[in-house]
């Protein structure tokens, strides 16, 4: 299958299905039609999409925790308990790393240890190992709609086997699951599977059932410009839609001013519709999604919750959809089930709290709007010519070119040559361009404001404020100021 930003016919999905379907023993059990059938009967209060419409409708969001172990018992009692117990709205099913990597083999031991050690040895939940079968019952004993959080270069089994099975959302993209998450995947492959991803979905549509796709906004997590992190997500939701994808969710990584990530979602939104329009894709259903915090966290958990809480107020004020929330266990590592629900507590606290207000709008708002969607265009507008027209060969030529550069990813696909840090309001600016293609002018405007805060701070704009912020909120500030 050779790359190009062409919806895939339908011999052609079915034609590479044969030889994904086996990857394992346990995608022999997927069959299309009688998922269709299944989807059918599931209550509509179990669709993703019906969900997410319903609170953009109402003017709400939704609060989504992540959570994977390895046995079905234990997940299923898990995701419960964040139901019950926590307050989740949606539920998610994180993924192993192993599974993230297609190591079955290593799964099936994993479960087996995990089995005889009487608790979870994988850090997620290995869809692939547990079949169609398996992922069907936590289906069938959990009352909320769920998706497939992971990071999956290869993600075609894994969406088969649980979209199959009655999952509504899968999570992921052909950049957002590579350049952050692996280091020598090529990328133009993961982008033709991830197409394959999309055209499972898009069939899923033409055949009456609606299944959401959520690429994944944050990348790197790590000082990502809010105009970077867009471009992406809005090239994912056209690769999505192309291949007739029909609802949508776009996500953005809280980078910790207030005014700048309400900006993000404000933009990522509008631009977002702007490039569907304008490339024919009329009937998408648009959502967003807010991620709390991805960065260090304090290890002190009542500074955790109040990471949270930040966050939390953040997405509600933005309009998010859907946040993704943190728990008071993250510096640690994988959360307790207590641990997790209480990260989900604290955050309804917050949503309920601040129901039915939004952040008004300002002049410096409406700047920071203007500024991200305006470099966030630069951007696309040199994928697109990169491409020739063509936005997937665009995507991975900008690439090459370090027109698209994630900061701290591990890709050796990813030049890694921009730079970020943030202003004297903790706004995240762009420091080193590398070959990002801002105008002169936004790259002035972004060197004024880092020198804002070298006039401040007494001291030159050089990297050092780079690695400074990277450790800030670990250490409890957002800015990373001179000791
Ligand atoms: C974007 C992925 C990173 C985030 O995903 C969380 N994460 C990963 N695996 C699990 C799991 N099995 N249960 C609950 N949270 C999980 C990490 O803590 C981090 O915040």
């Amino acid at each position: 299958m050779k790359l190009k930003f062409k919806k895939w016919t339908e011999e052609e999905f079915f034609q590479v299905r044969e030889e994904v379907l086996k990857g394992w023993p346990t995608g022999k059990d997927v069959d299309l039609e009688e998922a269709v059938k299944y989807h059918k009967s599931l209550p509509a209060s179990k669709n993703f999409s019906k969900k997410l419409l319903d609170a953009k409708k109402a003017g709400i969001t939704l609060a989504q925790p992540r959570a994977g172990v390895a046995l079905i018992d234990e997940h299923i009692e898990l995701l419960n308990f964040l139901d019950t117990e926590g307050g989740a709205d949606l539920l998610p099913s994180t993924i192993d790393s192993y599974t993230r990597q297609n190591k079955y083999e290593n799964c099936e031991k994993g479960i087996e240890e995990s089995k005889k050690a009487g608790r979870s040895l994988l850090n997620g939940f290995p869809g692939v190992n547990h079949g169609v079968t398996g992922c069907r019952r936590v289906v069938e004993a959990t009352n909320l709609p769920l998706q497939l959080r992971h990071g999956t270069p290869d993600a075609r089994l894994l969406s088969e086997i649980m979209l199959a099975a009655g999952f509504t959302s899968d999570e992921g993209g052909g950049i957002s699951y590579n350049v952050p998450y692996a280091k020598s995947v090529s990328l133009e492959k993961t982008l033709i599977d991830w197409q394959y991803v999309d055209r499972l979905v898009g069939w899923y549509e033409e055949h009456g059932v609606s299944i959401n796709r959520e690429p994944f906004g944050p990348l790197t997590g790590t000082l990502v410009p809010p105009s970077m992190s867009n471009a992406v997500g809005i090239l994912e939701g056209l690769m999505a839609a192309e291949q007739g994808v029909k609802n949508i969710t776009l996500g953005y990584g809280q980078c910790g001013n207030l005014i700048q990530d309400v900006a993000a979602i404000r933009a990522l939104e509008s631009q977002a519709e702007e490039y569907f329009k304008e490339f024919g894709y009329n009937d998408i259903q648009l959502t967003t999604v807010f991620h709390q915090w991805m960065g260090g966290f304090p290890e002190d958990e009542a500074k955790a919750f109040g990471v949270i809480s930040n966050g939390a107020s953040a997405a509600a004020l933005a309009g998010a959809t859907k946040v993704i929330v943190k728990t008071p266990h993250e510096a640690i590592g994988v959360p307790t089930k207590e641990a997790n629900a209480a990260g989900i507590r604290a955050t309804k606290m917050v949503l309920n709290l601040l129901r039915g207000q939004k952040l008004s709008t300002s002049p410096e708002l409406e700047k920071e709007i203007e500024i991200i969607k305006a470099e966030t265009k630069c951007i696309l507008d040199k994928v697109y010519e990169l491409g020739n027209g063509d936005w997937a060969i665009g995507i991975v030529k900008a690439f090459e070119q370090g027109v698209l550069d994630v900061p701290f990813a591990p890709s050796i696909y990813n030049a890694g040559k921009m730079m970020p840090a943030r202003d004297n309001v903790g706004k995240v600016r762009y420091l080193a361009l590398g070959n990002v293609p801002l105008s002169k002018e936004l790259a002035d405007y972004n060197m004024a404001q880092l020198e804002e805060r070298g006039k401040f701070e007494g001291r030159p704009v050089t990297f050092q404020m780079t690695v400074d912020d990277i450790f800030a909120v670990g250490k409890g500030t957002l800015i990373g100021r001179p000791e």
